[in-house]
């Protein structure tokens, strides 16, 4: 029996048509997905699911799909589906990181010359039969300076233009190479310093613990008085009330948002503010950006389908029928090694450096090396997965090198990755024991034998009497339990590090009395 899918958003029929060329059912029910009740009932029928915004993928909707195998997000984001629930349930998830890119990025620089010359409020009071030619005073943009915040796929594309239009171009993004910046020809810059010389602001970063409310009350009083917002890239980057309050004071001298806390937001706080102006989501809805996303997504999903491939899938690394059983195991040590490495780091990456040893340098590398990067660079990236990490490493200037070693040392296979950034080189190593749960041996050149659970506390301290007990009484006065607990040192009294897992994340609170612990050099918190 062929798959049968079901489109419940507004693909444009390029979807439809390669679906049935490649020999798939397809259902195509462009508003079923704004249907809650309608889509639980339907979506037991359907092999494959493909969405765009619109349709919530919850974890209820997921568990009524008994035959679901693949969900296909025609489009960058994800944050309607619920991928932890689909992993576990076995569906891939795959989205298309690059078909609506330059779509998003002009529709970015339409709501940057709408607010600069105040277009929508023109337009309105010219069809009311007005002529206010006086009350409608511009600003040119030539010259004046852009300030970025984001410059992944859709920022690096909005500079580009606005370099063409005679603007200067800095940005904030703590993943922009120096090298890189250069190529784009933008000036990387902290917030702090760009803030106060933007005379526009526009952000393009993923929604994250990090980016969310990066726009706040405090950073928009560090703005040019008068300066411009600009949010093409999802709501909540910005806090809604407080750029009402700046638009109010004049602290702003217009906003433009295309993305909302709330989507559909009917009432919102900024509505009426003034020279604010919106759009329902629309940057990416044009008719070229609209077929590269569904053609591609029904690619995709066909390929899956039909042959078992996958291709920009978020939650499953791409690795052969054959090879998976005893590659599995290195391709979690080698995400950890990556995200531990990238939580460790704060600055930009220049390069990696992969050292494979023993029997695990006989094995696909190639896609330990993707398992590493997307590790390194899921802290910072909405979307990234095997196949798309080392061409967004490649794009961001981070050199990849690869050491394989036949010989064996203490442990008969390890990898031990390297993060080298503009001050320092960093390293983390790993193996896989015989029940093949991965460890960390050794970090920093400190050897340790840690095993990683989903919070863990990373502890740099002197090696001192007391240091255990006084910790350990901190996090039990805390309610902290702990799970497991991990020392290495370099020499006794030395440089130590230690490795705890705890059951739940702690405050931010219970991070500061940690931080002053005798002998405690650095205290953070990991999640894996
Ligand atoms: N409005 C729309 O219709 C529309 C369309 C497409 C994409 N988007 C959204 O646009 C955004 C950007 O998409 P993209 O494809 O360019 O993503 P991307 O992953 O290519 O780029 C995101 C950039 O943000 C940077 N970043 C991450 N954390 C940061 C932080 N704390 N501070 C500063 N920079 C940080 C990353 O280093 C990266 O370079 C996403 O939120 C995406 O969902 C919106
Ligand atoms: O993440 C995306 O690709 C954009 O937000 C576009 O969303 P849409 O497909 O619902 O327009």
């Amino acid at each position: 029996m062929a798959p049968k899918v079901l489109i419940s958003d507004k693909l444009s029929e390029a979807a439809v048509n390669t679906f049935k060329d490649r020999g798939i059912d397809v259902d195509f029910q462009s508003n079923l997905g704004k249907d809650k009740e309608a889509l639980l009932a339907a979506i037991g029928h359907y092999d494959g699911l493909a969405i765009r915004s619109t349709t919530k993928v919850t974890e209820k909707v997921i568990a009524a799909a008994d035959r679901l195998r693949v969900i296909g997000r025609a489009g960058i984001g994800v944050d309607n589906v619920d991928i932890a629930n689909a992993t576990e349930r076995g569906i891939i998830v795959m989205n298309t990181p690059f078909g609506n890119a330059i779509t998003t990025a002009e529709h970015a620089l339409a709501m940057m010359f709408s607010v600069a010359r105040q277009i929508p409020a023109a337009d309105a009071s010219t069809q009311a039969g007005k002529w206010e030619k006086s009350r409608f005073m511009g600003t040119e943009v030539t010259g004046k300076t852009l300030g970025l915040v984001g410059c992944g796929n859709i920022g690096s594309i909005v500079a580009d233009r606005a370099l063409g239009l005679r603007m200067k171009v800095i940005a904030f993004d703590p993943f922009l190479t120096p090298e890189r910046a250069k190529a784009l020809g933008v000036e990387k810059v902290e917030l702090e310093q760009l803030l106060p010389r933007a005379d526009f602001i526009t952000l393009h970063t993923p929604l994250t613990d990090k980016t969310r409310n990066i726009i706040d009350a405090d950073a928009l009083s560090k703005m040019k008085r008068g300066a411009f917002l600009i949010n093409c890239a999802r709501g909540g980057l910005a806090d809604e009330t407080a750029v009402r309050a700046a638009l109010d004071s004049g602290t702003l001298g217009g906003a433009a948002f295309d993305v909302f806390v709330d989507e559909p937001t009917k009432d919102n706080v900024l509505f009426g503010g003034l020279n604010f102006v919106s759009t329902p989501h629309l940057g990416a809805s044009t008719k070229e950006a609209q077929e590269n996303v569904a053609l591609q997504v029904a690619e995709q999903m066909c390929d899956y389908l039909l042959n078992g491939a996958v291709t920009n899938a978020l939650n499953m690394p791409s690795i052969s029928a054959d090879e998976a059983p005893k590659l599995t195991p290195y391709v979690k040590l080698a995400e950890q090694l990556g995200s531990f490495a990238g939580q460790l780091t704060e600055t930009a990456i220049e390069g990696i450096r992969l050292e494979y040893a023993g029997v695990v340098a006989e094995m696909n590398t190639n896609a330990l090396t993707a398992a590493a990067l997307t590790g390194l660079l899921t802290p910072l990236l909405q979307t990234v997965n095997m196949v798309s990490a080392p061409s967004l490493a490649k794009n961001r200037g981070i050199e990849v090198e690869e050491i394989k070693r036949a010989q064996k040392g203490a442990y008969e296979t390890y990898i031990r990755l390297t993060v080298l950034t503009e001050r320092q080189e960093r390293s983390v190593a790993g193996t896989v024991f015989a029940d093949g749960k991965p460890r960390i041996i050794q970090v920093k050149g400190i050897n340790m034998e840690a095993e990683l659970g989903p919070h863990m506390l990373y502890i740099t301290n002197e090696d001192k009497p007391g240091f255990i007990g006084h910790l350990g009484t901190e996090l039990g006065n805390h309610e902290v339990n702990i799970a497991t607990f991990n020392l290495g040192r370099m020499t006794a009294g030395g440089d130590a590090i230690c490795l705890v897992e705890i059951d739940e994340p702690v405050s931010r609170e219970v991070m500061d009395r940690l931080a002053a612990v005798s002998h405690v050099k650095q205290v953070k918190s990991l999640a894996f």
